[in-house]
């Protein structure tokens, strides 16, 4: 899906437009998958109530909030929890092509890894959004497996709109995964998305 790169000016003009915010919380991580398997960064996506992942966040009316206040207050739904947003930690706005006359704006956001463990917690004990729009959150594992385990299973699953790509972008520019590393990953889960795709069971 071509979704075209916009300035948040642009953007904010677009009184026409419905504006989506959503967001990529993340904190730093000493913890090890097995003991052994460094999982240096969390990373938070969520399963939607359709099925796809993607990212907190939601509609937002310019016209009578601003955007932060408005991505803060679908955090609150979807989380249980606040999680104050500013304009610091806007990325980048896309126009949508499908749906159309849909203007996304991404962020993200750096936690100490203990508020992140509480958000979790919170996203399941207090979270309205909890088992209905959201069911679940999740994390994105950044490391790759022999068998192609880890990122490029992740990377191989069904993604809402332009959310894959705003994942790829956000490792990328904060360096969350190593250029190489994110690269192997994209192509094995093509792979083996071609692979689930041609198995008839
Ligand atoms: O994670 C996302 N990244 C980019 N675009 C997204 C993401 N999640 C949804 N969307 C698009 C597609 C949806 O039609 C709109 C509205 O988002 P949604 O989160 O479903 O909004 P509400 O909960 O209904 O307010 O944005």
């Amino acid at each position: 899906m071509a979704e075209k790169e916009m300035s948040r000016e642009d953007a904010l003009s677009r009184l026409d437009h419905k504006h989506a915010c959503h967001i990529l919380l993340y904190a730093d991580s000493k913890a090890k998958l097995f003991g052994k398997i460094p999982i240096k960064h969390i990373v938070l996506m969520q399963m939607r109530f359709d099925g796809l992942l993607g990212f907190p966040g939601g509609l937002v009316d310019p016209s009578v909030e601003s955007l932060e206040a408005g991505l803060s207050r679908e955090l609150q739904e979807e989380l249980g929890a606040a999680v104050p947003v500013t304009s610091d930690d806007y990325v980048y706005s896309h126009l949508s092509s499908s749906p159309p006359r849909l203007v996304l704006h991404f962020y993200s956001k750096k936690l100490k890894e203990a508020e992140l463990l509480e958000l979790e917690r919170a996203a399941v004990a207090t979270a309205v959004d909890h088992g209905f729009e959201v069911l679940g959150l999740t994390r994105v594992p950044l490391y790759t497996l022999r068998n192609g385990g880890g990122l490029p299973w992740f990377l191989s699953h069904s993604f809402i709109s332009n959310s894959r790509a705003q994942l790829l972008d956000e490792l990328r520019r904060l360096d969350l995964v190593s250029p190489q590393n994110l690269e192997k990953a994209v192509k094995k889960a093509d792979e083996l998305r071609h692979t689930v795709k041609s198995d008839p069971h």
